[in-house]
């Protein structure tokens, strides 16, 4: 379904001594697959998932998003590929502060061009695939860490998307709750068949997922299955 062919980015000016961030990636992630990405700090891994998603663009290499040349493809085309085909989640939630729980969800479709009733009710509904349906109209600064995050997951499935990126999703949270948005993020995945590429430190989010993509100095290092990583056969 995502497919990087000997993806390449550098960043800084081309005339000054430049970072390499991805240096020669290439990746095959299934549709529905589950899979988080590892490694060191700095060594790229969000760079490859903003990247593969087409917020940034690579220097050279080939993207393809269910046969979609993201490579090729217009900022405008690829935005809109975005907002109708991807969802996003962040360490830090990144909800807008001035509107309640349930305009944060609608708003993918709002932009989209959704009217506003049925934005709303299918915004109650991923809210209620979170288990939030008592906080449509509380405010971001009302919530607890989990449950912004929660929130931000509701904004991210509201549209249906092909595929969920996440950056980091329990990088702000204690252990017990980033337990239960890993339960929450596999139940979404197997539940709606959404792809999900997940960032992660976390070796706890890592033995959720179907595989384990190892990243160092811009380079894929390994990759693993579930099985392997938990070393249980299970
Ligand atoms: N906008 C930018 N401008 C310049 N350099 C950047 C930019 N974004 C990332 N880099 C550099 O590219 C390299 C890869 O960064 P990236 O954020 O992808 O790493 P990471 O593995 O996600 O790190 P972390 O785990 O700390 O979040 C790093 O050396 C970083 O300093």
């Amino acid at each position: 379904m995502i497919v990087a062919k000997a993806v390449r980015k550098n960043y800084g000016m081309v005339a000054t001594p430049q970072t390499v961030a991805l240096s020669g990636v290439d990746l095959h992630i299934h549709r529905g697959e589950m899979v988080s990405i590892m490694g060191p700090s700095g060594c790229g891994k969000s760079t490859l998932l903003y990247t593969l998603s087409g917020i940034e663009s690579a220097d050279s290499g080939e993207i393809w998003f269910d046969k979609q040349a993201i490579h090729q493809m217009s900022e405008k085309d690829v935005s809109a590929l975005r907002l109708t085909s991807m969802g996003f989640v962040y360490q830090q939630y990144n909800l807008i502060p001035v509107l309640n729980v349930i305009d944060n969800v609608a708003l993918p479709l709002i932009s989209q061009g959704a009217q506003m009733s049925v934005a709303h009710k299918a915004a109650k509904a991923a809210l209620k695939d979170v288990m939030l349906s008592d906080k449509l109209k509380a405010m971001p600064h009302e919530l607890s860490g989990g449950q912004a995050q929660r929130v931000a997951i509701a904004r991210a499935i509201v549209h249906n998307p092909c595929v969920i990126w996440a950056d980091e999703p329990t990088g702000a949270l204690d252990t017990v709750t980033s337990e239960a948005i890993v339960t929450l993020l596999r139940k979404i995945n197997t539940d709606k068949q959404v792809t999900m590429v997940i960032v992660t430190h976390d070796p706890l989010v890592a033995s959720a997922t179907d595989r384990v993509i190892r990243m160092k100095d811009g380079r894929l290092t390994d990759s693993v299955e579930r099985d392997r990583v938990e070393g249980t056969g299970g």
